[in-house]
């Protein structure tokens, strides 16, 4: 054969071979199938406008977090798109420790990959694995401890007081919570936090078959940050359609119109951090 002879032995279809192939042959064996998408150079599905973003795993970008040790992390959405939160993955490596966040600001953290040992001044250590969580009020001493490694999902803010309320430390996880009622829709829904209004700020777990989707055709005053925990859906933002697939962020601002329909074989499970609970004014 052809390939024998040496140097010029590249599998792909020369021009005549195409001139060759039968009828509709492009239809099965497309130049820009998925998995040419994925290394094609300079191609990200990743989006950023004024009132949405999706940031999809190819474009996120990993540096030494700030008084953590041996972490990476990457800030996919911060205050310069106009959130009033950060949500940023950590990386943590062997032997690593999480710092503090700044005076007043409150932290969850949600673990995706690993193992982390959350530490405190009052109680014992408790071992966090994957799907469960802590919520750490604002200027709550702790450490966050890895010996192999871990990946964690972080969103921070600064918590905004409503006459004397306070609120605790929380640890969990998604299984743990109850599933909750969601008039109109059919998704199953869970909530990390406790839904008093102490806390400014709650994670939805949503839960999707496929084929099923959001009723409502939502507008609001609050923002979100999602991570695609599983699964394969289209994410509507705006007048824009994305095909998304777990490992996604997306950012949307107050008012972006939004909606999702679940695809594919398997469950869309996302992770939605919402304000609630205080007069946008
Ligand atoms: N985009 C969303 O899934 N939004 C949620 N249903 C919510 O706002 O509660
Ligand atoms: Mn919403």
């Amino acid at each position: 054969s052809k390939s024998d002879d040496g140097f010029c032995s590249a599998p792909s279809i020369t021009e005549s071979d195409e001139k060759t192939k039968p009828i509709y042959w492009k239809v099965t064996n497309p130049t820009l199938s998925p998995s040419h998408l994925q290394d094609l150079p300079g191609y990200t599905r990743s989006v950023y406008k004024r009132d949405h973003a999706l940031i999809t795993p190819e474009s996120h970008v990993y540096s030494p977090l700030p008084d953590w040790t041996n972490t990476l992390g990457a800030y996919l959405i911060t205050p310069a798109m106009g959130s009033h939160f950060v949500m940023f993955f950590a990386k943590m490596k062997e032997m690593s420790s999480s710092g503090l966040p700044p005076k007043d600001i409150e932290r969850l953290v949600f673990v995706v990959e690993g193992a982390v040992t959350l530490t405190n001044t009052s109680s014992s250590s408790t071992k966090l694995t994957v799907d469960s969580y802590a919520y750490l009020p604002p200027n709550f001493y702790h450490s966050l401890d890895c010996v192999e490694s871990a990946t964690l999902v972080v969103f921070e803010r600064r918590y905004e007081h409503l006459g004397s309320h306070t609120t605790e430390l929380i640890v969990g996880s998604t299984d743990k919570q109850p599933l909750l009622e969601t008039p109109g829709e059919v998704f199953e829904l869970r909530k990390l936090l406790p839904v008093s209004l102490a806390y400014d700020f709650n994670i939805h777990i949503m839960d999707f078959q496929p084929g099923e989707f959001l009723n409502v055709k939502e507008v609001h005053y609050n923002q979100h940050g999602l991570l695609l925990l599983e699964g394969q859906g289209i994410y509507r933002l705006g007048d824009n359609w994305y095909p998304v697939q777990a490992g996604d962020v997306i950012w949307m601002a107050p008012f972006v119109p939004q909606w999702y329909g679940a695809l594919g074989k398997n469950r869309s499970r996302y992770l939605l951090y919402k304000d609630v609970n205080r007069n946008p004014l």
